[in-house]
């Protein structure tokens, strides 16, 4: 399928720490051969005829600003030692310190760290934060570790990456496999590191050592919150909707729990063990209490066992993918059944689903503004770690619910202004910033 902005685009052929960053215009590739890096790049390609004389500087999102590769070995609990392969990346730094999640997880490699920073900075800047893009990971699979190894790994990474993180150059947070645990342990490893207590060098941290209120939830709630403004300009009524929702971590669980209290229905939902559908309704709090217990969904008595293709078969009005990246793809696309898809996820959607899904008049509200709720309260946290004065989780969620409603009424504006999907004005809003500051501090076109 033709891309719709951008079908003659080449690219400059160069490797960047083994990438190759050298790609086919992709909307004629299948999912299989392109990674989250591509994506990225696809999608930075599509906004490039909107960016007027700013495109010249095009090439600043198109390469990461410094890629750091760490080794971090630790002493398994039986005395034996393991190595594993860290990464930390700055993608931009235009507007502010970087600032993005470490995730632990068996797939993560450099290609796909750059896309997630990339992504950091897009967002960040859509949702006008006062940050760069970064993001960082670690090769391993979490669950395959005790806690005693697990805090190990994450203070031998933020010792390891400690010369490119502070609270004004590079601010980690939680991703896929990561949350307040990892945060508390990165903080004071970095404290100890720099001799003094530095609790604005991360955030998502417990609420004891200088976490906000509502970072938690913030994620899902962001999703919700946009998904439903998305629903607002279509008339779709949010009460009584049918939701399905895959992933149930910190921001699918989140993002479930609230489209409930907000009288929708969740009628499918899944996670890595297994997905689960019932037509009448789930209570993902009762789905919570069964998580704990059993470790995940598969065989919550409350629904009936599905497959983890079928859950995006399911008709609902929201879909949110809330786990890894290229779930939505040219293969399931067509089969989705949702009106709105809130991408919860980063990087759920590849640029030939998009095609297809804006081809269906299904309405994506992409990534970089859906899930742009944590690193929103993110912000706040920092803001209120160097303040040393906390605001009230009704103030920050009202906070939070007027940037994201902002942030989502300016994307939409522009899609409307330029006849583009969400994704794009999203790109054309954020890019634009991030090139003018580029422009601004030194490198005019
Ligand atoms: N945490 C945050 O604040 C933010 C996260 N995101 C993005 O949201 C997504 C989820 O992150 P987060 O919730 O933090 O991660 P978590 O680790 O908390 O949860 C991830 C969830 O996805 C499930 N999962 C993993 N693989 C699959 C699969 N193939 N099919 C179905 N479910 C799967 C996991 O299952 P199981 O538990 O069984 O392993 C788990 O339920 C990621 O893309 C992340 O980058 C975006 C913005 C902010
Ligand atoms: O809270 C943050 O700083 C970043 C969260 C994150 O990694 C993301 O938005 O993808």
């Amino acid at each position: 399928m033709k891309p719709a902005a951008c079908g003659e685009c080449t690219r400059e052929a160069i490797t960047y720490f083994g990438v190759n960053m050298k790609s086919e215009p992709l909307s004629y590739l299948s999912s299989e051969n392109i990674g989250p890096w591509e994506i990225y790049l696809e999608q930075v390609d599509r906004v490039t005829p909107y960016l007027g004389k700013l495109a010249v500087l095009v090439d600043h999102l198109k390469r990461p600003k410094r890629c750091l590769i760490v080794d971090v070995p630790i002493h398994l609990d039986d005395g034996s030692v393991a190595y594993f392969e860290g990464y930390r990346v700055h993608h931009n730094t235009a507007r502010g310190p970087a600032k993005g999640g470490v995730r632990y997880h068996p797939d993560v490699t450099l290609s796909e760290v750059m896309a997630l920073a990339a992504w950091m900075t897009i967002k960040n800047a859509a949702v006008n934060l006062p940050y760069g893009g970064g993001k960082g990971g670690i090769r391993v699979d979490p669950r395959k570790l005790s806690p005693a190894e697990i805090e190990r790994l994450t203070r031998r990474y933020t010792s390891e990456i400690g010369i490119i993180i502070g609270p004004d150059k590079d601010i980690p947070a939680p991703d896929m496999g990561t949350g307040p645990r990892e945060m508390a342990w990165m903080m004071d490893t970095y404290s100890m590191n720099v001799g003094r207590t530095a609790s604005g060098v991360v955030t998502g941290k417990p609420i004891a050592v200088g976490g906000s209120l509502g970072r938690q939830d913030a994620t899902g709630r962001g999703v919700f919150v946009t998904a439903a403004a998305a629903a607002e300009k279509i008339g779709l009524p949010v009460e009584g909707s049918r939701v399905v929702v895959q992933g149930f971590g910190n921001v699918g669980n989140a993002a479930a729990r609230i489209f409930h209290d907000a009288k929708a229905k969740v009628v499918a939902l899944s996670d890595v063990t297994g997905a689960v559908r019932n037509d009448a309704g789930i209570d993902p709090y009762e789905v919570l209490k069964w998580v704990a217990v059993h470790g995940g969904v598969r065989g919550y008595p409350g629904a009936e066992a599905i497959s983890s293709a079928e859950l995006f078969e399911v008709p609902c009005e929201f879909l949110v993918p809330a786990a890894l990246e290229k779930q939505i793809t040219e293969h399931n696309a067509w089969k989705i059944q949702a009106k709105i898809i809130a991408e919860g996820a980063n990087g759920p959607t590849t640029p030939a689903a998009d095609d297809i899904l804006n081809e269906r008049g299904i309405l994506v509200v992409p990534d970089v503004v859906a899930n742009a709720g944590g690193v929103t309260v993110s912000y706040f946290e920092w803001v209120q770690d160097f303040n040393s004065y906390f605001w009230t989780e009704a103030e920050i969620n009202q906070k939070l619910e007027r940037i994201m409603r902002h942030a989502f009424e300016a994307v939409w504006q522009v899609a409307q202004d330029k006849k583009v999907s969400l994704r794009t004005a999203a790109y054309i809003v954020a890019a634009t910033r991030v090139l003018e500051a580029r422009a601004l501090r030194g490198l005019y076109p």
